[in-house]
């Protein structure tokens, strides 16, 4: 296999946000580049205030080919980042669940060049990289009567790489099977957990970082990469149980704390 099989560079842009780039091909998932969250009404004030600004401007990213998006909260589907991103970008498309497209549809986008992304079907996007569906339990899982699932994370088996981009998701039984059936090399997964105190104030959880920190090493992902901790501390429980716990109970496990904006290549070696 090449080097460049083995291969690929991740930027991390904030929240959950990632730019992979590999093979001249280009995707987003869930970029969230404007203050948007910040805009909407409803928490109390000053509960959502980003603590950086978003490290690339989305008029910026013109080599896009796809962005993917698991769900249809603002920091995951944002409409001015991805009217952007649109026009930079001529040619991307946009993949989410089928809820979504609407939503997508209604900020301006072509439907020509959206996707509606579910579990039951394997998105072949370029010769080297089919895209699957996972399901996602934010906090819970929601399907249409069709069975089509409003909240995903996305598995991409790209030339010889397995990446698993998880959303927002609890950590539950059924997640651990479905995954349980690949090998990852890089994952992205939330660590801000949830409480009742957010559950009052309308903001869904996803797992903590010690349910994160176990999962990747049960699952023997090359590296871990934790997500959805630094941008809004009212909704984060910090990043060191997370670097405690693979230490305490999984050392050997690699992971990669991202500062926003930061890409790494990263490489498979095995
Ligand atoms: O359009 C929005 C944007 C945000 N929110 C809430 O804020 C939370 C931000 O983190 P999260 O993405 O894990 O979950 C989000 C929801 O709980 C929402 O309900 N609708």
């Amino acid at each position: 296999m090449s080097l460049e099989a083995n291969q690929l560079t991740i930027q991390y842009v904030g929240q959950v946000g990632v730019i992979l780039r590999k093979n001249d091909i280009a995707i987003a998932i869930d970029p969230y580049l404007t203050d948007s969250v910040d805009q909407l009404g409803g928490s109390p004030d000053g509960f959502w205030v980003r603590r950086y600004a978003p490290p690339v401007k989305p008029e910026t990213l013109a080599d896009l080919n796809l962005v993917l998006c698991t769900h249809e909260h603002m920091d995951h589907m944002d409409p001015g980042t991805l009217r952007a991103i649109a026009e930079a970008s001529p040619s991307c498309r946009f993949g989410a669940p089928r809820v979504c497209l609407p939503a997508l549809e209604a900020m301006g986008i072509d439907p020509s060049r959206l996707q509606a992304l579910g579990v039951q079907e394997a998105w072949s996007f370029a010769d080297e990289l089919t895209i699957q569906p996972i399901p996602a339990w934010h906090e819970e899982r929601v399907q249409d009567k069709e069975g089509w699932d409003h909240y995903l994370g996305y598995m991409l088996q790209w030339d010889n790489l397995c990446l698993y981009h998880a959303g927002d998701t609890l950590l539950k039984d059924e997640l651990v099977e479905v995954l349980s059936g690949y090998t990852i090399d890089v994952g992205f997964l939330p660590i801000n957990g949830r409480d009742i105190f957010r559950n009052r104030l309308g903001v869904v959880g996803n797992m903590n970082a010690l349910e994160a920190a176990d999962l990747a090493a049960y699952l023997h992902f090359d590296i871990v990469v934790p997500v959805h901790f630094d941008m809004y501390p009212n909704n984060s429980e910090g990043i060191s149980p997370f670097v405690d716990r693979l230490y305490q109970k999984h050392l050997g496990q690699k992971f990669h704390i991202f500062q926003p904006g930061e890409t790494l290549v990263y490489r498979k070696v095995n």
